[in-house]
């Protein structure tokens, strides 16, 4: 257990509230269905701190909340070469990272989360560790760079020689061998797309799992997915305390949509954006030289718009961006019908990116029985871009005056199966560099990811509780609609209902201030004597 000092940094506007017993904040987690009965843990607690001036500590789970008899150890990279002569390689107990970097004078200091990196004393002996690695989800670019950081990570700054593979996700627990990981069997797999291990949908059994786990021995498990495998790292994690297993569970956040909540980015997405440019200039290069030539392209984002407008922003060549969280309609004043027939006049041409999700409820109506879904239970979209193309093929039919050439061009798969480009390849090692070092510091129970900038240990409640989505009433889609000059679509009932989204708060952003350093909500003990005590991970 580390000891060191909490210093709290001075709040930022004068304190004038008395120090005051703060309000105690705990939220169970639903109870597993199918597992075996309890053994020591109770269930999982939200872990806030509060802090000077509105400061509010978000932290994850460490495995001796549960089993407070752990022993600690120096950490190995204390006398590893590369690591030995970096001043401050290990991150102080009170380093936390704050969610909101944008305030105002009067604001409350907000929600921090623990800051990643390698902490001084560790949890587990090099040849105690038994780690395990599954990606689960669709592909994205990246996935076996993280497979690969994680595995040398572990081997060459802990010296973990025990590292497996859960091959086809979550049901590859149960239902496959594990394959053995080396830094020699991963070495060249970053320069692939895809996953080593292979991926899936469905088959969470949480029990099963976890049974998988205890009798395979594995002490550290990093599942790589997007939010549905989120969720399912946060059962896991429930299940693995409620058994008492001494089992860090560590989430890596996965998907190019870049639907996960809090941090700045998912890795793969930048790869994927510059991916879709391809198939942009493609449309582009066939809609100039046909005759009034449109070029619809269809690009990746189940219920998040970003790759269409990171890639419409970033082309240039785009005449409209359609995303999930804009609605459009076709017809009448103000419809894309009438914009892609004023474009067309204008400049003989026009390029369209549509996100996958968008629009579904217009396609949707022509066919009421399109209601499926996918063995994880996620919508399956109906294909918006040969709606879309179909329609503006209809309209202009009547037009015998205006022929038009149209090109769908659909790279749907093309984006994300392929190798992360170079800047996603240093996330992904960040990324990974981040989980294990959490993972042997005894955190459990958390993702990884930036936030503004600073890799953080994030809980996972916090990473599955909503998506990502892009703010339409943002600077940044309106950078979009200044760079197309397409019409917005939107009543303004549409944007009075997204601006209440936007003004969304912080759940205890109203908590009293408390002057005089750190304070767990609901104790009245100094954080200090908490960790005497045993339950203090700062
Ligand atoms: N609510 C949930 N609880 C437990 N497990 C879940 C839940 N939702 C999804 N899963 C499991 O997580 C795995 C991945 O889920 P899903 O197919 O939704 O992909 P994802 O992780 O969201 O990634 P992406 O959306 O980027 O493809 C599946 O095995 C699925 O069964
Ligand atoms: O066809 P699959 O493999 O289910 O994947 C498609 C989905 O995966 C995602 O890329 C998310 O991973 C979505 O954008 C898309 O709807
Ligand atoms: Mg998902």
């Amino acid at each position: 257990m580390e000891t060191a000092t909490v210093v709290v940094a001075p709040a930022p506007v004068a304190i004038t509230q008395p120090p005051q017993q703060l309000m105690e904040l705990k939220f169970s987690f639903a109870p597993v269905a199918k597992s075996s009965p309890a053994t020591k843990a109770e269930p999982d607690k939200k872990k806030l701190t509060g802090g000077c001036g509105g400061y509010v500590l978000e932290d994850v789970p460490h495995l001796t909340d549960y089993l407070p008899e752990l022993k600690s150890y120096p950490n190995p990279l204390q006398d590893h070469p590369a690591y030995s002569v970096v001043k401050q390689y290990f991150v102080k107990p009170d380093e936390t990272v704050a969610k909101k970097v944008v305030v105002h004078k009067s604001s409350a200091r907000g929600t921090h989360f623990r800051r990643a990196g390698p902490r001084r004393r560790v949890y587990f002996q090099s040849d105690e560790v038994r780690a395990a690695i599954v990606t689960c989800g669709g592909i994205c670019p990246g996935l076996n760079t993280v497979i690969r950081e994680l595995v040398c990570g572990l081997h060459d700054m802990y010296g973990v020689t025990s590292i497996h593979g859960i091959e086809g996700g979550y049901k590859g627990f149960y239902a496959r061998n594990t394959v053995e990981l080396t830094p020699r069997s991963v070495n060249g797999i970053h320069k692939r797309g895809g996953t080593l291990l292979g991926s899936s949908r469905g088959g969470q059994d949480t029990a099963k799992i976890v049974d998988s786990i205890q009798d395979r021995g594995f002490n550290q498990v990093y599942i790589v997915g997007g939010d549905g495998s989120q969720k399912g790292a946060a059962s896991i994690h429930e299940e693995v305390q409620r058994r008492g297993l001494k089992c860090a569970v560590v989430g890596v956040p996965k998907t190019i949509d870049n639907d996960i909540a809090v941090i700045d980015k998912s890795f793969g997405f930048d790869t994927a954006v510059e991916a879709a440019q391809r198939a942009i200039d493609a449309a582009h290069v066939e809609a100039e030289c046909g005759e009034n030539g449109i070029g619809v392209v269809k690009l990746m984002g189940r219920n998040s718009g970003f790759i269409a407008m990171h890639a419409t922003l970033a082309s240039r060549d785009v005449d409209c961006c359609l995303i999930p969280e804009s609605p459009f309609y076709l017809e009448g004043k103000g419809g894309l019908l009438e914009f892609v027939e004023k474009r067309l006049r204008d400049n003989g041409h026009m390029v369209i990116v549509v996100a996958e999700g968008a629009g579904q409820d217009l396609v949707a109506k022509g066919m009421p029985f399109a209601n499926t879904h996918d063995a994880s239970g996620n919508k399956v979209l109906l294909d918006v871009g040969l709606w879309l193309s179909q329609q503006i093929k209809e309209h202009f039919k009547k037009k015998p005056r205006f022929p038009i050439t149209l090109k769908y061009i659909d790279p749907t798969y093309m984006i994300r199966a392929v190798p992360s480009n170079a800047s996603d390849n240093v996330y992904c090692t960040l990324l990974a560099h981040s989980a294990l070092h959490g993972a042997m510091a005894g955190y459990t129970g958390f993702s990884v990811g930036p936030v503004n900038g600073r890799h953080a240990y994030i809980p996972f409640y916090r990473i599955t509780e909503k998506q990502n989505k892009v703010s339409i009433t943002d600077r940044m889609w309106a950078r979009v609609l200044c760079s197309t000059n397409q019409p917005c679509f939107l009543t303004e009932e549409d944007v009075e209902g997204a601006g209440l989204e936007l003004e969304e708060e912080e759940p205890h952003m109203h908590m009293p201030l408390v002057e005089g350093g750190m304070q767990r909500l609901g104790q009245e003990q100094p954080v200090d004597v908490q960790r005497a005590n045993g339950n203090g991970h700062l």
